[in-house]
């Protein structure tokens, strides 16, 4: 009773409800721990311009942390590479809110998994010549928008990425989203395996994060867009590594990880990042891998060659090289990348 009770049945006469303006019964097309999203389409009645569009219900009532920040954040961002939030919807009855995007038909997963799989049976259904080169373009102008805006993605990747599909207007065009779940906790040391561990990958962590630093940072962003560009002219995830089930580990320390990354790239030495005896983590690394001379014949340019015929002088190989540099601080910007 302490608002004006004739103010709140105006508004609540005025506002706009989610299910008069949009049909999606019985439309769901996802379901994670965020919460649920439908395909749907406007009702003849509603303003909005007709297309397929994404609702997202987000998890549990109210204004929660996540959705705060999610709308927050969203709603300040506007970029043709970056998920646009067209509505928010706030349904007071049941404190649910929801999230209006244009449908993005497809996502880099999905893509690269059917390639894979069509060339498996080998069935000639190869990427359009540069698809690898506009999907790069267009994360890396993304991503230079995001880190323009000091905003740092966080969990890049293949899933993380949607393209627009054929019946949109932008057909062909990559919107960087983020549907997963690391949302809920900023700082990269804590369990996300405790929130939904089938889905929690390391496959795209850089070796920082797997060694205990303690913050997030550009680099970190450009590390995982070096395994997504692999793993499109690959078709396979670069730093595949098998996930014995439902690890509780509360530390960030992966060691398969790490000796997957290590079998791919070698082994850093001291001339190759400095800072690495300073890690939190890099005890664990000595006393699990001493001075890693087993990785001695490894690199990352044996390895393209021999598991795709990449050149090691080819432009392409420069550019992943400088993007999946074990030192942070030889990685390039988004914005150098581009230049690239
Ligand atoms: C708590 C929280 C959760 C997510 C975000 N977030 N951040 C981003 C950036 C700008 C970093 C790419 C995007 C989103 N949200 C979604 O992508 N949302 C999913 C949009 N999808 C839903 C399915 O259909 C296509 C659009 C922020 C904060």
């Amino acid at each position: 009773a302490w608002m004006d009770a004739d103010f709140r049945r105006q508004l609540s006469a005025r506002r706009e409800r989610v299910e008069d303006a949009f049909e999606f019964e019985g439309r769901k097309v996802g379901r994670g721990s965020y919460g649920q999203v439908f395909k749907t389409k406007p009702r003849s009645c509603a303003d909005a311009p007709a297309g397929d569009y994404a609702l997202k219900q987000i998890e549990g009532s109210g204004l929660s942390m996540s959705a705060c920040r999610e709308i927050a954040l969203l709603r300040e961002l506007k970029h043709p590479n970056v998920i646009s939030l067209k509505q928010v919807y706030l349904a007071h009855e049941t404190r649910q809110i929801w999230l209006l995007f244009d449908y993005a038909e497809h996502d880099l997963w999905r893509m690269i998994n059917f390639h894979a799989s069509a060339k498996k049976c080998n069935s000639q259904v190869s990427l359009p010549p540069n698809f690898t080169k506009s999907i790069m373009h267009q994360i890396l102008c993304g991503i230079h928008y995001l880190h323009s805006n000091w905003v740092l993605h966080r969990d890049l990747k293949p899933a993380n990425i949607l393209v627009m599909g054929a019946t949109s207007p932008e057909r062909g065009r990559v919107k960087i989203a983020d549907l997963g779940l690391a949302r809920l906790f900023h700082q990269p040391l804590t369990p996300l395996t405790e929130i939904d561990p089938v889905v929690v990958t390391f496959w795209y962590r850089a070796p920082e994060l797997l060694l205990g630093a303690r913050h997030y940072t550009k680099a970190i962003d450009l590390w995982a867009i070096g395994c997504i560009m692999a793993e499109l002219i690959t078709d396979k995830p670069l730093f595949y590594c098998k996930q014995e089930e439902d690890i509780k580990t509360s530390s960030p320390y992966n060691r398969d990880q790490l000796e997957r990354i290590f079998s791919v790239m070698g082994f850093p030495s001291q001339q190759d990042w400095r800072d690495l005896p300073h890690l939190p983590k890099y005890g664990d690394l000595v006393r699990n891998f001493g001075t890693g001379q087993q990785y001695a014949r490894f690199s990352l340019g044996r390895h393209m060659s021999r598991s795709f015929g990449m050149s090691e002088t080819s432009p392409e190989f420069r550019l992943l090289s400088r993007l999946l540099a074990m030192d942070p601080l030889r990685r390039p910007s988004a914005r150098e990348a581009l230049e690239d």
